[in-house]
């Protein structure tokens, strides 16, 4: 794989289709267009052209083209688009034609974007922020996914490379001064400060990340609770189909069980799990050891407790527990959401319906409670990390004294170094694999 290659690709969806987009990067792009089309073109601007068989001159669509000459490219080198009719042997037809010239060869998933991360168009946060953009399921996805992609990130560090930079400068005037061995007192105080400063915005940020990951991720609801609670029916009222096995024996699910849900355009997953309970053979064993692991990580767990049984007592876990009294239909009182003792309390039959509705009203609003507001700037766990490490330094740095000025300017390096892994300037091999794995052919 090396960048002279030329590379193609069906970058729109899978035909048929309307319109079929095809794109084609590198140095013969522009070759490969006159082949094709007869001519090029003026730059940047789309004509209607017939398009042919470089070997037969046999027609083989008529379509849009466009050259987009290097650098402002998707790609930052020479990009050529033709718009198809997305039949599949239009589509099939041009793309073996492409593959028969010289120098050309088809893109591997992700090829296009990893272009232009190489070539400086994108960041790596933008390159992430695009790939959850074209995995947006939700509203809230794809707004905080657009931000990303647009640089959001890379923004923000930039800026704070840039002040890191005057730390430094401030940093190294110390030094000198240490070297003339005559250290002036408070000389590394403005540095400290300033350093102070820049810690305190970069953790306002990362108190965002949890946030952005959730919307990035979805936010998890558990439903658990004793065998026959009514868990797997409550789950396939809130998908509307049949996704869990119901039945009157206790012990039915085994596996957790997850469903998709857009709840007022923030992602859910709502996952069934298996009834808790002691005295079981290994496999519901196994089931209840998975469905304490989900419970463990969950956002929120709602606790199933049928109506007319002995109140059973959730394990502790560290989300909100909702207790949710079901088969209200056999019981007496009325439906819906009552608060005593502060907790949250709902009862609902999946028979009659009643209370279904308010609890899932009720799910929405914490599901955008959880995630609203402005988007959150960090949305990935890398990240974060990166920039857990940026604090890290700079907590060290804060921390020392005059007359160490080396060390204070050894943790702004450091500093710096985890800045640079944020926007993938440094470090990053290991990472881009995975990053450009996530993407799809022709993107
Ligand atoms: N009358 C009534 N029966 C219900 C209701 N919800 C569930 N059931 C019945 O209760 C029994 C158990 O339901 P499930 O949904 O399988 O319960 P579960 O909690 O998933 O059970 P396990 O997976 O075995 O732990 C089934 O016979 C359901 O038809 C309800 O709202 N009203
Ligand atoms: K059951
Ligand atoms: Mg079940």
């Amino acid at each position: 794989m090396t960048r002279s290659d030329t590379i193609f690709a069906l970058s729109s969806g899978r035909p048929p289709a309307g319109i079929a987009v095809v794109r084609v990067a590198g140095p013969n792009a522009r070759s490969a267009l006159e082949a094709l089309a007869g001519s090029v073109g003026e730059p940047r601007r789309v004509r209607l052209v017939s398009l042919r068989d470089p070997n037969s001159g046999e027609a083989l669509d008529r379509g849009l083209t466009v050259l987009f000459p290097a650098p402002a490219s998707a790609t930052g080198d020479d990009v050529a688009e033709f718009h198809l009719h997305g039949g599949r042997a239009v589509v099939a037809d041009v793309l073996a034609a492409l593959g028969r010239l010289d120098g050309l060869r088809l893109a591997e998933p992700g090829e296009f974007t990893r272009r232009a991360f190489a070539n400086g168009v994108l960041d790596l946060a933008a390159v992430e922020g695009l790939a959850d953009l074209i995995a947006a399921d939700t509203t809230a996805q794809r707004r905080q996914a657009l931000r990303q992609a647009e640089g959001a990130l890379g923004g923000v560090v930039a800026g704070w490379r840039e002040r890191l930079i005057g730390i430094a400068a401030l940093a190294e005037a110390a030094i000198d001064f240490a070297d003339a061995d005559d250290v002036p007192d408070g000389l590394i105080g403005p540095a400290r400060a300033a350093a102070a400063a820049l810690l305190g915005d970069i953790e306002a940020v990362l108190a965002g990340a949890r946030r952005g990951e959730r919307v990035r991720g979805g936010l998890t609801v558990v439903i658990a609770g004793p065998p026959n609670a009514g868990k797997s029916s409550l789950l396939n009222a809130l998908a509307r189909r049949e996704v869990a096995i119901v039945s009157a024996t206790p012990g039915t699910t085994r596996d957790a069980i997850e469903v998709h849900l857009d709840l007022d355009g923030v992602a859910v997953t709502v996952i069934d799990t298996a009834g808790l309970r002691d005295g079981v053979d290994p496999v519901e064993a196994e089931g209840i050891k998975r469905a304490l692991a989900r419970m463990a990580l969950a956002d929120l767990v709602l606790w199933l407790e049928p109506a007319g049984a002995a109140a059973a007592e959730p394990p502790a876990v560290a989300a909100p527990v909702w207790r949710v009294g079901t088969k209200h239909d056999l019981d007496t009182g009325e439906a819906g959401a009552e608060r005593d003792d502060g907790a949250e309390r709902h009862r609902i039959s999946v028979v009659s319906g009643a209370g279904l509705n308010r609890l899932v009203a009720e799910l929405a609003r914490v599901a955008v409670d959880l995630v609203g507001g402005e988007p959150a700037l960090v949305t990935r766990a890398r990240q974060a990390a990166a920039l857990r490490a940026v604090a890290a330094a700079l907590g060290e740095a804060v921390q020392r004294s005059d007359s160490a000025p080396e060390l204070f300017a050894e943790d702004l390096r450091r500093a710096a170094r985890g800045l640079g892994q944020v926007v993938g300037a440094v470090d990053v091999e290991d990472v881009l694999d995975a990053v450009f794995r996530q993407f799809c052919i022709g993107k």
